[in-house]
């Protein structure tokens, strides 16, 4: 069974994947590694990752039909499984993430209205059938991973609506 660790950079996917008791598959790193790009963005100085050369990709890494736990990691992975869980960070605590990262005032801006505006929760619900809320920002990588386990594992449920930071939208880093 697949399952996307998905939302906002910053947000807390890379670091509670490495705590996680399952096979877990970085996005980005699949698609940096193995050069599944169409090019690059030069507005955002990424990667554009050929999500068809990926999806075949993940097909062989983690057949759909499997019943073993597999995490997709990256804020673009619940495009590639039918369960998301959208990690949320307060956007006054995740400006302070990415502008130490050294992101451009641009960038931090754009992240954090894409998080303040629940971007990413919104399209796991058009990409997802199922699709989980944490919010992580008073929480240890420690304590979201917890709740990440509990949720695949089905013992709670973390259903989206909790998170509103549309009183948050005060974004000059
Ligand atoms: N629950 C948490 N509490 C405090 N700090 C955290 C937490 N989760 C992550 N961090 C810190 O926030 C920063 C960003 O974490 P991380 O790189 O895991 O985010 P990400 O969502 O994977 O970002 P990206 O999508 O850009 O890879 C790191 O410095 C990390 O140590």
């Amino acid at each position: 069974m697949r399952a996307a660790l998905t939302g906002t950079p910053g947000t807390g996917k890379t670091t509670v994947a490495a705590l996680l008791p399952f096979r877990v598959i970085d996005l980005n790193a699949v698609v940096r590694v193995e050069e599944l790009t169409l090019g690059t963005d030069p507005d955002r100085s990424c990667l554009i990752a050929d999500v068809e050369a990926l999806a075949e990709r993940l097909e062989e890494l983690a057949p759909e039909g499997d019943d073993e736990i597999v995490v997709l990691e990256g804020h673009f992975s619940h495009q590639f499984a039918p369960e998301a869980i959208v990690l949320r960070t307060r956007p006054g605590v995740l400006r302070e993430r990415l502008v130490q990262r050294g992101y451009s005032k641009e960038k931090v801006r754009e992240n954090l209205e894409a998080e303040a505006l629940d971007v990413i929760l919104v399209e796991s619900a058009e990409w997802c059938d199922r699709v989980s809320e944490i919010d992580a920002t008073a929480l240890s990588p420690e304590e979201v991973g917890a709740l990440v386990v509990k949720i695949l594992r089905r013992e709670i449920a973390m259903p989206p609506g909790k998170v509103d930071w549309t009183g948050e939208m005060e974004f000059d880093p």
